[in-house]
């Protein structure tokens, strides 16, 4: 490891993003859009969404990042986003991918081929069974939901990374963030998380604030799984239920100072792969 990913480095990259506040654009689903929209807001960025064909480039070119969702796939959609993230990619702004249900279906499994073989995607963030499929290594996902990935979750996730070029991110009970090379483990989260629909890809969207502003992705994507999960941690404490915490999670995220960050993130490298 060349960097060791301490909480001080996470708390700077977050304390970056509250002072630049960097545009993330969204080509997302229906279902979360309003999730991603406030979460970002939270994390200290500026969300848009614009997924129409006719302006996904132009929006993407001044963004600070592009996160893209294939939640609610469409053939158009696909094509929006191939054109916002070709963009992006001449433009020098990261893309994040979040392949939402891969797997689950033909159709989203090879829009995320088609994706990645047309847009360099710096930050494929999946959660495991999306990531053993797109590994090649073997995972289940029914509807969004992972059912589980076959063999070594870290070695999944390293093949992923290897196999796409893409620095992966595994979201679970451990996340799991690597380039192929080095590997970081991130331990905050709440198990309430798992209980809430859209958590995922509101971590795509923290992802994709961090992105903007730390060009190492590996470190950006694990501080930002790092103060989602703090986040998520403190949400939990005193929540009735899923929408309870819900609200919580926001809030928490808002209100979480740099320095909660530093002293909170329970982030550590695993060597040797
Ligand atoms: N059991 C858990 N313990 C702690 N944190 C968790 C747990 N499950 C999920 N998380 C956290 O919740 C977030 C979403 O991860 P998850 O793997 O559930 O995504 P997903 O299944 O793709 O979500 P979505 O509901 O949007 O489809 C991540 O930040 C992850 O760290
Ligand atoms: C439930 C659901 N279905 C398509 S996208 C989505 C949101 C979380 O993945
Ligand atoms: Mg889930």
């Amino acid at each position: 490891m060349e960097h060791i990913m301490d909480g001080r480095t996470c708390a700077e990259i977050l304390e970056r993003v509250r002072s630049r506040r960097p545009l993330v654009h969204h080509i997302t689903n229906t279902v979360t859009i309003n999730d991603c929209a406030n979460i970002t807001l939270c994390a200290g960025a500026a969300p848009v969404m614009a997924e129409a064909p006719e302006e996904s480039a132009e929006m993407a070119a001044v963004a600070g990042a592009l996160v893209l969702n294939i939640g609610t796939l469409s053939t158009a959609q696909v094509a929006s986003m191939i054109l916002a993230g070709r963009r992006a990619n001449e433009c020098g702004v990261p893309v994040v991918l979040d392949p939402v249900g891969a797997g689950a279906t033909r159709m989203r499994t090879d829009a995320v081929l088609r994706i990645l073989q047309e847009v360099d995607v710096a930050v494929l963030k999946g959660n495991a069974g999306e990531i053993g499929v797109l590994a090649g290594t073997g995972g289940t996902v029914r509807g969004v939901d992972s059912c589980g990935i076959a063999g070594d979750a870290v070695d999944a996730a390293v093949a992923c990374a290897r196999a796409t070029g893409t620095v992966v991110s595994m979201t679970g009970a451990t996340d799991v963030v690597t380039d192929g090379r080095r590997v970081l483990l991130v331990e905050n989260g709440n198990p309430m998380m798992d209980r809430l629909s859209g958590t995922g890809c509101m971590a795509a969207s923290v992802t994709g604030a961090f992105a903007a502003v730390e060009g190492d992705y590996v470190l950006s994507s694990a501080a930002a799984l790092a103060a989602f999960g703090l986040a998520g941690e403190r949400a939990a404490v005193g929540a009735r239920g899923p929408y309870s915490f819900r609200t919580a999670l926001f809030d928490e995220l808002f209100s979480m100072a740099p320095e909660d960050l530093a002293a909170g993130a329970r982030v550590r490298a695993r060597h040797g792969v």
